[in-house]
Formats: structure tokens, C-alpha cells, sequence
């Protein structure tokens, strides 16, 4: 039975949303913890796609299952769609406190209304095969001034949905999970998921 996948990512907050998501359909969730095989991928691509491809494809070749590889950001409309790709890097290194504080002061002064973005979500999943699934996610939000909650990771404290009266950071899991982009790049995925998975 084909019911194993390995989620390519380095990135906790991610992974313990993808397992979530993937064992309520009974399927066995691995991570990089559970593969010797280390590999540093650069994340040069000039897309979301690109991105998660790269990502994908760099442990496809060597494990026997299918990997899935998410490439995600934020992306703020009156910074004409930044951070965008640069999402992880935006302040320089890997340091989510420090995007955080670059993206409120470059949104300084900018009212309410304007602060309106999109978290966007790219998943790719490459059998090693070589065949692939690609799948798009988005969520509306906007970006508030002073950061919000305690759960999530990365942007999540400042990223505030409406309909829910809430940051990404002040929802659980599960609530987050209903309505990210990433879930929703999974329920796009899944679409074409079981003749792909057969
Ligand atoms: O739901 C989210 N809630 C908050 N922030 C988020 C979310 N989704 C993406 N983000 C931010 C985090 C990171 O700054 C960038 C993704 O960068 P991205 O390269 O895709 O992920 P990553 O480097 O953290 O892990 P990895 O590449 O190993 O999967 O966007
Ligand atoms: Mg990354």
C-alpha cells in the first residue's frame, strides 16, 4: 500500500500542519528527522513553484516514496506584493521576529485599510517517478500594526482574518487548518491526489 509521504521541510510550524492534515486521511506522514539523507537546498527559484520544485526534488531521487515540498509567503499589497518569495529571508536570515519588525516598519503609517495581503501557498509532491501534483493555496488577510497571539509561527502573529475576528497566531491548529492557505493548497492537491497516488 502506497499510504507514506515525506514532507521535505525544515520548518516545524509546517510539518506539524501537513501531519495534521494528511493523518486525518490515513496517510503516514515523514519528516526529514526520519531520513539520514541532509540535503541543503538552495531556494534560488524565481517562483513559488520554482521553490517548492527544488525542494521536492532534491530528496524525490533518493527516497523511495513521494515527497511533498510546500514553498510559501506573504505577500502585502501596498508593498507591491512583497516579501513575496523572499518571504523567510526578508530581513536577512531565517528569523521570523526580525521579518516581522522589517514588514511593520515598512508599513509604517500605512492606514488600515491598505494593509491588505495574501498568504500564499505552493505545494508540489514528486513521485520518484518523476511525475508531480501541484496545487495553489491562498488566504485574504490583513496586516495589523502591533502582533497578535502566541500560536503559529513565522507572520501568523500579525496576519488578521476577518471573518474570524482573529490573527493566524490567535487561532489553534485546527482552526488554523480549516482556513490557511497551505490547507487549501491540500484540498486543491487533493482533487487530483488518488489517481495520482494509485
Ligand atoms: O502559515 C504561515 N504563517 C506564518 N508565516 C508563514 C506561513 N506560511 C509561510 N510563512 C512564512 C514563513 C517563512 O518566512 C516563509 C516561508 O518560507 P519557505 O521557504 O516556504 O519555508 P521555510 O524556509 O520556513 O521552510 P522550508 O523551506 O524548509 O519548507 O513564509
Ligand atoms: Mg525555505
Amino acid at each position: 500500500m502506497n499510504n507514506e509521504i515525506l514532507i521535505a521541510t525544515k520548518n516545524d510550524g509546517k510539518l506539524k500542519e501537513f501531519k495534521q492534515i494528511f493523518e486525518q486521511k490515513g496517510i503516514v506522514v515523514k519528516s526529514l528527522k526520519d531520513i539520514n539523507d541532509d540535503v541543503e537546498i538552495v531556494e534560488n527559484g524565481l517562483s513559488f513553484e520554482e521553490n517548492a520544485r527544488l525542494k521536492a526534488d532534491g530528496y524525490a531521487k533518493s527516497i523511495g516514496i513521494p515527497v511533498l515540498a510546500d514553498d510559501s509567503g506573504l505577500e502585502i499589497d501596498a508593498l507591491n506584493g512583497r516579501p513575496g518569495i523572499f518571504s523567510a529571508r526578508y530581513a536577512g536570515d531565517h528569523n521570523d521576529a526580525a521579518n516581522n519588525a522589517k514588514v511593520l516598519s515598512e508599513l509604517g503609517g500605512i492606514p488600515d485599510e491598505k494593509r491588505t495581503a495574501t498568504f500564499h501557498s505552493t505545494v508540489v509532491v514528486r513521485k520518484p517517478d518523476g511525475s508531480e501534483l501541484v496545487a495553489n493555496g491562498n488566504l485574504r488577510g490583513r496586516i495589523l500594526a502591533v502582533p497578535r497571539g502566541d500560536n503559529g509561527f513565522g507572520y501568523d502573529p500579525l496576519f488578521f482574518v476577518e471573518a474570524k475576528n482573529k490573527t493566524l497566531a490567535e487561532m489553534t491548529r485546527e482552526e488554523k487548518n480549516k482556513i490557511s492557505h497551505r490547507a487549501l493548497a491540500i484540498e486543491d492537491l487533493l482533487v487530483n491526489f488518488d489517481k495520482f497516488w494509485e
